[in-house]
């Protein structure tokens, strides 16, 4: 059985008042001001699978998990979790369900024990207290549980909202960008969780913009870009299949200056070509394949290959041919670093 199946899922959102609606009910069209935020969207996760749901800021992918949990409805498509329909029968999805909501913030003034046994509660669990101590623990919160939750940092916080999702042991977790605010050693931690998890069958299925993370546990990755999805894989396939450029940094003797660049933008798989004259260096920027041909060009225009390396594409380069995006540390550090670089 399938974990996540959804079949042609769209979700608008419709802006405008009711009255607007009414008007454009009448014009019988789409408003432009309405946002498709899930466009036409099929996807299976199988049991056991650690699917990484990947996509820039805005792609789509909180509100796939919003209507994965009936807090949103589609407003096309079907959607089946665990077997169940998402809608009517989202007591059972929830019930075998853990979640970890994307901006989760705790309640200040109960401690972490009790958000824990709330959550413990609410799913009914026979012998509550005792699942609560174990995720606890798991987490690494058992010392800090009796504390005051408005006094965790914010890892803390982000570790007890995992406790939270683990209580009762569910078949599927979804986790909404779950290493966010965790410094290194709590994302992997993170990650050392997911992965136990996915080792006692639990199904994961989490979101994020950094692909190291979802690279370290995933199974396969589907990529959102713009409400649809654009690639599902995994990573080393979609490595394969992509047209991330390698970089080629090149030496030569004599004067780089007169290298003929367009002739070597020319050639098959070359994206761009920089000249760094005060290093009598060239940096190329090309498909992994195409790096052959940029060398017997250089020697064909009369320069002397004295040295070169390659840079084979990142999981930044790969994630941005795919999404046309950068992920959100890099928007974030672009925009500390006041740099309007705007891009393509
Ligand atoms: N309740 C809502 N009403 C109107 N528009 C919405 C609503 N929720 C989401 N959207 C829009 O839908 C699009 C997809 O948003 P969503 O939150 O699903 O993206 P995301 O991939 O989770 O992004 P992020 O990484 O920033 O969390 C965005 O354009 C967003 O503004």
């Amino acid at each position: 059985m399938a974990a996540i199946e959804l079949d042609a899922v769209t979700k608008r959102f419709e802006e405008g008042g009711r009255l607007s609606r009414l008007v454009d009910a009448a014009r019988d069209a789409e408003r432009s001001d309405d946002v498709t935020a899930v466009r036409d969207l099929s996807l299976t996760v199988e049991e056991g699978e650690v699917f990484g749901f990947l996509g820039p800021n805005g792609a789509g992918k909180s509100t796939t998990i919003n209507m994965l949990l009936d807090f949103v409805r589609p407003t096309a498509g079907t959607i089946r979790v665990l077997g169940f329909d998402a809608h009517d029968q989202s007591v059972e999805v929830r019930a075998r369900t853990g979640v970890l909501p994307e901006g989760f913030d705790v309640y200040d003034r109960l401690t972490g024990r009790e958000h824990v046994a709330f959550a413990a509660e609410s799913k009914g669990l026979d012998d509550a207290d005792a699942a609560v101590e174990t995720v606890l623990d798991r987490v690494g919160l058992a010392d800090a549980a009796g504390r005051k939750a408005g006094g965790y940092s914010k890892g803390m916080r982000q570790r007890l909202a995992l406790a939270m999702a683990l209580v009762g042991d569910p078949d599927l977790l979804v986790l909404d960008e779950p290493s966010s605010g965790l410094d290194p050693a709590g994302a992997k931690e993170m990650r050392d969780i997911v992965a136990e998890e996915a080792e006692r069958g639990t199904t994961v299925f989490f979101s994020s913009h950094i692909l190291e993370q979802v690279e370290a546990v995933c199974d396969r990755v589907g990529i959102m870009r713009e409400g649809e999805l654009v690639a599902v894989d995994t990573i080393d396939s979609l490595r394969a299949k992509s047209d991330a450029d390698s970089t080629l940094s090149v030496s030569v003797a004599g004067d780089v200056a007169a290298v003929d660049a367009d002739a070597l933008t020319a050639l098959d798989g070359v994206r761009s070509v920089a000249v760094e004259a005060e290093d009598d260096a060239l940096v190329v920027s090309c498909a992994g394949d195409a790096k052959t041909a940029v060398i017997a060009e250089l020697e064909s225009q009369g320069l002397e290959v004295t040295d070169f390396e390659t840079r084979e594409a990142s999981l930044e380069d790969l994630f941005l041919s795919y999404t046309g995006h950068g992920t959100a540390e890099d928007d974030a550090a672009d925009e500390s670093d006041d740099e309007a670089e705007v891009r393509a």
